[in-house]
């Protein structure tokens, strides 16, 4: 049901949660690394989700193979190119790919900004080579804590004008919004735009303070914001996007079953909410399951799809000019 004279985005895709299993195996054996298989048979329950995670850290850990293959910074220009390929292959006019490139770099000490300069070249290479259109959005993992975020910040500005916004993943329990007010301060001098995973595995305060204290203008996920009646007229009033990811949602434990994620209540209430993938290759998905699997399961009716598809290029991070542009390009196509 997705309507193929209309832009189709991915607004929320993390790069780095989406290296094949075969790049690993090729990259694990390239550099003659301990890989828990040796084939794509046996290794698939090692990098994709099999059965649903009992939260969204234990959901993490399915990333952390694909990294620890990164040994070198071609390494990071290969999957960065090849996600440009899979968005081509799933039909997506426009991606916004989000990356933490101090989790890429830090299996083998990779220098962060030498990363963030190979992922720049490897989607440039591939939108030229595909025809599709990006845009980068850095990301700091919390996980790792303010000092190893305030690198990855460091690494991002060094190459700002390649990168679009700035977002905030990882264990959001562990380590709250409120620790990186400094980082965000930054961002927003820089002139990025800024989208925050918030209302996933903490509540919708975690909403409220990405919004108010980090400048979100988006929000990654946004499941918890439905518990709030206020939340839900200030995101649409304020035209405060929401990034969808229905079957991470699952996976990650943070809702219990398809029909009761609250996708279709924040589109009924006129919130500028969206359907993307999240981390497609270890969720072992893809944008067309999502948009027709997924989304259907979830209740949405086929105005709702379509209201969802529209809503990627009403919050997507370019002008108005480059909106149109990418409509006119579709129509034409
Ligand atoms: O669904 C998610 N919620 C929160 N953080 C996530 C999710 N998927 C991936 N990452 C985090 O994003 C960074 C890599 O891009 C890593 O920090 C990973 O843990
Ligand atoms: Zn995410």
């Amino acid at each position: 049901m997705i309507d193929t004279t209309l832009p189709l985005t991915d607004l929320h895709r993390h790069l780095d949660g989406n290296i094949r299993a075969q790049t690993i195996l090729d990259l694990g054996r390239q550099f003659n690394l301990p890989i828990p298989a040796d084939s794509l048979e046996a290794l698939r329950p090692h990098v994709q989700v099999v059965e649903t995670a009992p939260d969204l850290v234990s959901f993490l850990q399915k990333l952390d193979w694909g990294v620890k293959v990164l040994a070198d910074l071609d390494a990071c220009r290969r999957v960065a190119w090849e996600n440009i390929e899979d968005a081509a292959l799933n039909g997506l006019h426009y991606v916004e790919l989000r990356f933490s490139p101090g989790y890429m770099a830090m299996n083998h000490n990779l220098p962060v900004a030498g990363v963030v300069e190979a992922v720049i070249e490897g989607v440039r290479q591939g939108c030229r080579d595909f025809g599709v259109e990006a845009r980068l959005i850095g990301i700091m993992s919390r996980t790792f804590g303010e000092a190893a975020c305030q690198a990855e910040l460091e690494a991002l500005l060094a190459h700002r004008d390649s990168i679009t916004a700035l977002d905030l993943a990882g264990d959001e329990l562990g380590f709250p919004g409120s620790l990186f007010l400094n980082h965000f301060n930054r961002a927003r001098d820089a002139g990025w735009h800024i989208t925050v995973h918030a209302g996933e595995a903490a509540g919708p305060e975690s909403i409220w303070q990405a919004i108010r204290e980090l400048g979100a203008e988006r929000i990654g996920h946004g499941v918890k914001a439905v518990e709030d009646p206020a939340l839900m007229d200030f995101l649409a009033e304020h035209r405060i996007g929401i990034e969808s990811c229905l079957t991470s949602n699952i996976q990650t434990s943070t809702i219990a079953s398809m029909d009761k994620h609250p996708l279709m209540t924040f589109l009924d209430k006129g919130v500028l909410a969206t359907i993307n993938t999240d981390d497609p290759a270890v969720q072992g998905i893809d944008i067309i399951h999502e948009y027709n699997v997924a989304a259907p399961q979830a209740g949405l009716s086929a105005a709702h799809i379509r209201t969802a598809q529209e809503n990627g290029l009403r919050i997507a991070f370019l002008t108005d000019a480059e909106k149109q542009a990418l409509i006119a390009k579709v129509r034409a196509a």
